[in-house]
C-alpha cells in the first residue's frame, strides 16, 4: 500500500502498528524516529524497522505515509520540525487521543503538497514503550479518523484502507465531537481511576495494612488503568480540557444522586442503575467489543 512509513515515537502504539504492518505487507520499507536514542535501540533491537534515527527531518525524507506517534502535546513541534522534509504527495497522520487540539497544533505547519488524516485507534494497554506493542493490539477496535473539510478523499480512503488492514473498523468523525465521545468513554475513566488509586494511596495505615492486602477485582482493575503512562494522560486531560470537564460535572450530577440513594436508603433507586449498567456490558460482549475476560488480548504482548 505504501512504500516508506515513516513512524516518528515509536511506543506502544507505533510499535504495534509497526509490527501488525510489516506481518501484512502493507508497507515495503519501516523509517523509525525517536527523541531518544535508548528508544531508538529498543526498537532496533525488536527489528520493528529498517531505517532508525533521533533525526525527525531524515526520518521523514522519501516517506509516503508518515505517523506521528507520540504524546498529543508533543505533536505540534514535531511538525514543525518535519514540515520542510515532507515529500509531495504523502499523507501525514497522528494516533493522538485527542483530535480537535492536535488539528489545531499540527495543520498550520503543514505545506500544501501533503494531505493530513488525523487518526485514534481506540485500542490499548497501560503498557507503553518499544517492547509493549503486539501485532493484534488493533483487531476488532474502532479508528476514528478525523479529516479536516477539503481533504483529499482519496487519502482518506487509502488511509481508511491501512487501518482496516491492520484490523480496525473505521468511522469518520468531526474533531470536537471526537473529543466530547472520548471524554466520557475513556478520558473521565481513567481520571476516575487516577482518583481512586490515589485516594486509598493516601490513606496510608490502610494502604500498607490493608488496602493491597485485600484489594479484590474492582479495585484491581482500577490499578491497571491507573498505571498508564503519565505523560500520555497529563497531555490529554490538558488538551481536552473543555469536554472532560463537561462530562465530569455531568458524572458528579450523577454521583450526588447515587450518594443521596444511599444516605435515604433508596434501594430502587441503586437497583434500577445497576440493571441498566450490567445490560449495557452484557450489550458490548454481545457486539463484539469486548470479552467476558476481562484480560483478553492483554495478555498477548510479544
Ligand atoms: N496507550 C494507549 O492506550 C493509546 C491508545 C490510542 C492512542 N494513543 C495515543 O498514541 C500516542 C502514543 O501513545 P503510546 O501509548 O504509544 O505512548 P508510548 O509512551 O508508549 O510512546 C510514546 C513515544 O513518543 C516518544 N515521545 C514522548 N515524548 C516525546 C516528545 N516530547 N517528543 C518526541 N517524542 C516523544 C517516546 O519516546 C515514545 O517513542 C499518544 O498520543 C496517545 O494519546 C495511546
Ligand atoms: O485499554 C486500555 O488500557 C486503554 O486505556 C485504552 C484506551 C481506552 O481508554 O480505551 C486509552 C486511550 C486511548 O486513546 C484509547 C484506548
Amino acid at each position: 500500500m505504501f512504500k516508506r512509513l515513516c513512524l516518528i515515537g515509536i511506543g506502544l502504539i507505533g510499535s504495534s502498528i509497526a509490527l501488525r504492518a510489516r506481518k501484512e505487507g502493507l508497507v515495503e520499507e519501516i523509517a523509525i524516529q525517536s527523541r531518544r536514542q535508548e528508544t531508538v535501540d529498543a526498537a532496533a533491537r525488536r527489528g520493528l524497522g529498517d531505517t532508525y534515527t533521533t533525526d525527525p527531518a531524515e526520518a521523514v525524507k522519501g516517506a509516503d505515509l508518515v505517523i506521528l506517534c507520540v504524546p498529543v502535546g508533543a505533536v505540534g513541534d514535531i511538525t514543525e520540525a518535519i514540515a520542510p522534509h515532507l515529500e509531495p504527495g504523502a499523507i501525514v497522520s497522528d494516533v493522538g487521543s485527542v483530535k480537535g487540539a492536535v488539528v489545531a497544533a499540527m495543520q498550520p505547519h503543514l505545506p500544501d503538497h501533503v494531505d493530513f488524516v488525523p487518526a485514534h485507534p481506540i485500542a490499548g494497554t497501560e503498557h507503553s514503550g518499544p517492547d509493549a506493542g503486539f501485532p493484534e493490539l488493533f483487531d476488532g477496535r474502532w479508528c476514528v479518523l478525523t479529516p479536516p473539510a477539503g481533504t483529499n478523499p482519496e487519502a482518506v480512503e487509502k488511509l481508511k484502507a491501512f487501518w482496516e488492514r491492520l484490523g480496525s473498523h473505521v468511522e469518520t468523525m468531526e474533531p470536537s465531537h471526537h473529543d466530547m465521545v472520548l471524554a466520557i468513554t475513556s478520558h473521565v475513566p481513567h481520571l476516575i481511576a487516577y482518583n481512586i488509586v490515589g485516594t486509598a494511596a493516601d490513606l496510608e495505615t490502610v494502604t500498607e495494612s490493608e488496602v493491597m492486602k485485600f484489594a479484590a477485582g474492582g479495585f484491581r482493575d482500577f490499578t491497571r488503568i491507573a498505571a498508564s503512562d503519565p505523560t500520555m494522560w497529563r497531555d490529554i486531560f490538558l488538551t481536552n480540557r473543555e469536554a472532560v470537564l463537561e462530562m465530569l460535572a455531568r458524572f458528579n450530577e450523577d454521583l450526588t444522586a447515587l450518594q443521596r440513594a444511599i444516605r435515604w436508603g433508596d434501594g430502587d433507586t441503586l437497583f434500577d442503575l445497576f440493571t441498566r449498567t450490567r445490560a449495557i456490558r452484557r450489550g458490548i460482549i454481545e457486539a463484539g467489543q469486548e470479552t467476558a475476560d476481562p484480560d483478553f488480548g492483554r495478555q498477548k504482548k510479544v
